[in-house]
């Protein structure tokens, strides 16, 4: 791969190109971005990167091998609107956009192209997304080992059909955010029974890795490990039951399934707008 297109440079252009750029994947000065209108993002991506900023999409997508849209789900018809003229035969597409089907994708730039449809999330920027891909027919051997070499660099990669990556969204993509949500709730509540404010936030920050890697590196379940802490008539035991009378597990299933509905109705308003704007045409 000789040179890497981001149409958007926001959180998550910057997460994937952090990890690409610490890994060595691919030289800073071949990963091209355009941002719409705030030329601050660019120069902050050059500087802290060496990226190549674009000003015109004929810039950025002239030889790419890749364009990866990085816009919200409701800036994609404008940003591939502008984009498409410049997108070719041989061009690989990978859209990070939640809900975006490559149905939708087609018909905004109007032929079927290669495209890989992928949910990184943002701990890609320290090498540890979980990431899954999907891939339609048009994409090559070739496309497909170059992109995993991309998503491999910032993390973990599933290959999972199209129609799965809505759960990935509400499970994985919005994931970092649900840990982040239960960290301020532990450092608030270590704060409010006594302890100092950089106290509670070590301590919070290593029983969260601590889990998390008792979770990948021992062979028991979630379960049994959260027996394992927990002593009849102990403090784990009062806590927990706290947790259970005020129903945050079936809380936190309701979360994931909800993040993942509002992937769909992302696609699906896209899709309506497609639609209309092409009745319209008509
Ligand atoms: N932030 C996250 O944790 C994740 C985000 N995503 C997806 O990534 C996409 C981008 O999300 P973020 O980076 O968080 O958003 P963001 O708002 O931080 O970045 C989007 C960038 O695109 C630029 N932009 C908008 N329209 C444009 C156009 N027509 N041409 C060029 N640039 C344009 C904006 O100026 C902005 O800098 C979304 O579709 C989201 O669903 C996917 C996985 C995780
Ligand atoms: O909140 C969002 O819509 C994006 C998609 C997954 C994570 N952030």
């Amino acid at each position: 791969m000789n040179k890497l297109a981001f149409i958007g440079g926001g959180s998550m252009a910057e997460a994937i190109i952090s990890g690409i750029t610490a890994k060595g994947i691919l030289n800073p000065p071949h990963i091209y971005v355009i941002n719409k209108s705030d030329r601050d993002r660019l120069e902050f991506l050059q500087k802290e990167f060496g990226i190549t900023p674009a000003r015109r999409m004929e810039e950025l997508l002239t030889q790419a091998d890749i364009a990866v849209l990085a816009v919200k789900p409701k800036d994609v018809i404008s940003a591939l609107s502008a984009a498409k003229d410049c997108i070719t035969d041989n061009m690989l597409i990978i859209s990070v956009a939640a809900g975006v089907s490559m149905a939708c994708i087609e018909k905004i730039i109007g032929r079927k192209t290669a495209i890989i449809r992928a949910m990184p999330n943002t701990s890609a920027a320290i090498g540890k997304s979980a990431t899954a891909i999907a891939v339609n027919e048009l994409v090559s051997e070739q496309q497909l080992s170059a992109v995993m070499n991309i998503f491999q660099s910032i993390g973990l990669v599933a290959i999972v059909e199209e129609q799965q990556l809505d759960a990935v969204t509400g499970l994985s993509g919005s994931g970092p955010a649900y840990i982040y949500y239960l960290a301020e709730a532990m450092m608030k509540s270590a704060q409010e029974i006594g302890l100092e404010d950089h106290t509670a936030k070590e301590l919070t920050i290593q029983t969260l890795i601590g889990a998390a890697e008792m979770l990948q590196t021992s062979s028991k379940s979630p379960q049994l490990l959260r027996k394992e802490v927990t002593s009849p008539g102990g403090t784990t035991e009062a806590g927990i039951k706290v947790l259970d009378q005020l129903g945050v597990y079936d809380a936190v299933i309701s979360c994931i399934k909800e993040a993942s509905r509002q992937s769909k109705e992302l696609g699906e308003n896209l899709s309506e707008q497609i639609h209309s704007q092409s009745a319209r045409l008509d």
